[in-house]
């Protein structure tokens, strides 16, 4: 179904075409952000006076990145960093190496660091960066000149006590290894608190490879305890196999759950008797795709939609759920890996629908945590088990989950409603506390 034969739709601007700016598909990923302030707005109290304060974000950077590309020729990518806010604490969050990548993607998603980082209460602001580039088409040699190049750029504004970068779709410890370095030779010193999602031998923290997908799961399984699914056989289809979804699967099925559906950019795989994460990530590798997956039937990108499952997990780029699948989407339950997969307009039709959305801005926090966790031991140089972080980890997805989930059910609003009201009190506390004033 389109947007113009959705009858919420129609009831909302009449039978005929809808212009292309009405259409609620449309939005861009700042404008959604703005969107959700504005539905948290009345539920700030005495804080709404403070509320612009979220809707503009402090500090915006556009860089021009140029490098020398394996052909000798010199080549200029758009890059990006944008500080949402710092009323908490430095900002943080991370870098993303896309196509795609827009200003108003970047502002989106700094914006929502600042949402995820206050509402796991961890004492950053929000930030994150971006260079429109496509990476499959350049070699591991441009990517470094690219990375490092970047950093330079913004190495005006990020630093331990600034700004600190980390992995983002495209972007990986080696990135992280990179940017380290980079700022660390520009700055005369080595400086490991820099960036996080470093490789465990350069700083990096163990757990943090996995710790989003972990994350997920952990508020998935108390989301699912809530409404009475169990984990054992319950039927999961995931969107994007990268760093989150991987995880995120694996770990779903070491616990008993079905990975009955698997996309991402190469295509789609199904099976009714659930696939083996391991093997997948074993034929990915193998293969450079997702298709052809032994066990597994291919099916059409937008079928994944429809396809019969108890838990969605989107874990792949944002604007993915609209209102031309929404209203197929047979889950009971949506955790977000990624960031803003979701439109309004959708959470509103699946909202009506009975539907669970684990928002984003909590799901997929697990990875700023352990990020966090990095942060600190590289100040104090002192590094932690795998399983104290795990555990710690554990805990704070968890006991933010269950005070949200009360939230939640003492507004009568949605779980992403109530993640807001709490997030945004305390930015907007830490606000009013610090004042205006030079
Ligand atoms: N890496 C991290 O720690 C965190 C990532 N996120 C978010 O999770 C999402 C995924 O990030 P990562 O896993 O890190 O990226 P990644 O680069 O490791 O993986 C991205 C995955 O999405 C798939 N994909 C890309 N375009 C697609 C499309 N059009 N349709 C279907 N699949 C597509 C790719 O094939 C790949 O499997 C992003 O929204 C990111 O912002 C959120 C929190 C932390
Ligand atoms: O680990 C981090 O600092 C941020 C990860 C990130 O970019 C995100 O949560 O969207």
């Amino acid at each position: 179904m389109t947007a113009t034969q959705d009858p919420a739709q129609q009831k909302k601007y009449g039978a005929h075409d809808i212009p292309s700016y009405l259409d609620p598909n449309n939005i861009g990923p700042y404008e959604i952000y703005l969107e959700q302030v504005e539905r948290v707005t009345p539920y700030l109290g005495k804080l709404a006076y403070w509320v612009e304060t979220l809707k503009r974000p402090k500090r915006i950077l556009v860089v021009d990145v140029p490098i020398h590309l394996d052909d000798g020729t010199v080549a200029h990518f758009e890059g990006y960093r944008v500080q949402h806010n710092t009323s908490r604490g430095p900002a943080k969050g991370g870098v993303r190496f896309h196509q795609d990548v827009t200003l108003s993607e970047v502002m989106a998603l700094s914006a929502w660091m600042t949402v995820k980082n206050a509402a796991v209460n961890l004492p950053y602001g929000g930030g994150k960066g971006g260079v429109r580039i496509d990476p499959r088409k350049h070699s591991t040699g441009e990517l470094e000149r690219l990375t490092r190049r970047y950093t330079t750029e913004i190495g005006l504004i990020i630093g331990p006590e600034k700004d600190i970068p980390a992995p983002d779709v495209n972007t990986n410890p080696q990135t992280m290894a990179w940017m380290m370095d980079t700022y660390s030779m520009n700055v005369g010193r080595t400086s490991t608190g820099v960036v996080t999602g470093k490789p465990v031998s350069l700083g990096g923290s163990l757990g943090r490879a996995d710790a989003t997908g972990r994350g997920v799961f952990v508020t998935g399984a108390e989301a699912m305890r809530k409404l009475g699914m169990p984990m054992e056989g319950a039927r999961i289809a995931i969107q994007g196999f990268g760093n989150v979804g991987e995880a995120a699967a694996r770990i779903f099925h070491q616990h008993g759950a079905k990975i009955v559906a698997i996309q991402d950019v190469t295509g789609t795989v199904y099976s009714a008797a659930g696939l083996d994460p391991h093997a997948a990530l074993e034929h990915l590798r193998r293969t450079g795709k997702i298709t052809d997956l032994p066990g597994s039937e291919e099916i059409g990108r937008d079928e994944f939609w429809s396809v019969d499952c108890d838990v969605l997990v989107p874990a792949a780029l944002e604007k993915q759920i609209t209102l031309e699948n929404a209203d197929r989407i047979k889950a009971r339950l949506i955790v977000e890996g990624a960031n803003g997969p979701t439109i309004p307009a959708a959470d509103d039709l699946l909202a009506e629908k009975g539907v669970t959305i684990v928002p984003d801005v909590l799901a997929n926090a697990g990875g700023v945590t352990v990020s966090y966790f990095e942060w600190v031991q590289d100040f104090s140089s002192f590094f932690w088990t795998e399983d104290e972080i795990n555990r710690r980890l554990d805990r704070v997805m968890g006991e933010a989950f269950l005070s949200l989930w009360e939230v939640k059910e003492q507004h009568g609003v949605t779980l992403r409603t109530a993640v807001y009201i709490v997030s945004c009190t305390r930015v907007l506390e830490a606000r009013a506390l610090r004042g205006l004033y030079p």
